[in-house]
């Protein structure tokens, strides 16, 4: 078993995000030696307009991990009541720089700009989050591209703790753009990581915690405190909390995830901890999916890991 799971005596295993992310780091920095090698320095643009604290958060934490494994950064950022035009030239610039081989346009945005429009703007091989609708329809397809880095690495994580995901019966709880329709779609197409029998359910699902009991995996990422409980588990299966909820004030401030960890972790076999589990884990695929980006437009074969 992965190193990265921690057994726990008479409680769940805690599949651990921070050192499956530095997994997936150290391969993308040695990923970024070849290409070096090859005259080609992987190059990723993020793009803020917004804020959102968090936000301004996660885009720093995307800048650090760039730097620790070799990606240039450039970061836009631009002022929430600027016009949506100077958005979508700052796009339109990126898409035209050969330096630049993935674009990140952190969300939300802020709430005067169309964000379907802005998405679709980024030239789709530079889209290293899989937001646009070309690479959204390769993966419903089956011929996937650029898969949003959410999906991609809970679908790790899943391999890294052992599940057999062919023939598993997935729930997604949740049923965003981000995270519920792609990963759906991530697990459902044919592969050894793959070809699980998948059931969405969001908000108008009746009786979601019979969905939930009688799943191999459950995938929460409904955006909604604690909605999952231990009594709506079983034992046997495997928890991934996509939550990531701010809760109380100054020093009692805390975040907490989608699943009441203590009650699930007494009930199902494993389960990933928030902060720590999921969240990780998007910003190392991001790093997977620019060094990915860089190999195709420099034309550089990559071993497949
Ligand atoms: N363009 C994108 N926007 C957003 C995405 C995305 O994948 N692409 N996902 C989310 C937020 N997100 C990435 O941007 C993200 C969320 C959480 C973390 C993370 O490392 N969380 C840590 C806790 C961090 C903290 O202390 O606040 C953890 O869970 O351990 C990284 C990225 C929405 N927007």
């Amino acid at each position: 078993m992965s190193e990265a799971i921690k057994r726990r005596a008479d409680r769940a295993d805690v599949i651990d995000g921070e050192a499956v992310a530095a997994q997936v780091r150290e391969t993308v920095a040695e990923t970024v030696e070849r290409l070096q090698s090859a005259g080609v320095t992987p190059g990723l643009a993020t793009v803020l307009m917004s804020d959102d604290p968090a936000s301004e958060t996660y885009v720093r934490m995307k800048q650090r991990d760039c730097a620790d494994v070799g990606i240039e950064s450039r970061h836009v950022e631009l002022d929430t009541d600027a016009p949506q035009s100077e958005l979508f030239e700052t796009i339109e610039e990126l898409n035209d720089d050969p330096a630049i081989d993935g674009i990140l346009i952190q969300r939300p945005l802020t709430d005067s700009v169309d964000e379907p429009a802005a998405l679709r703007r980024v030239d789709p091989a530079k889209d290293v989050d899989g937001f646009h609708p070309e690479n959204v329809g390769r993966l419903v397809t089956g011929d996937p591209r650029f898969v949003p880095c959410t999906p991609l690495g809970i679908q790790r994580l899943l391999v890294e703790a052992g599940v057999e995901l062919p023939g598993a019966d997935v729930v997604v709880v949740g049923r965003s753009e981000l995270v519920g329709k792609p990963l759906a779609n991530l697990l459902l197409n044919r592969g050894d990581d793959a070809d699980a029998t998948v059931t969405v359910c969001h908000s108008k699902t009746d009786d979601l915690a019979a969905h939930t009991a009688r799943a191999d995996v459950v995938v929460v990422a409904a955006g909604v405190p604690e909605l999952v409980t231990g009594e709506m588990l079983s034992s046997g299966s495997t928890v991934i909390d996509v939550g990531i909820n701010a809760v109380g004030e100054g020093d009692d401030r805390k975040l907490i995830g989608d699943v009441d960890y203590e009650s699930a972790s007494q009930v199902v076999d494993a389960i990933t901890p928030v902060p720590g589990g999921v969240g990780p884990m998007t910003r190392a695929m991001l790093l997977k999916n620019t060094v990915q980006a860089a190999a195709r437009q420099a034309d550089v074969e990559l071993e497949t890991e």
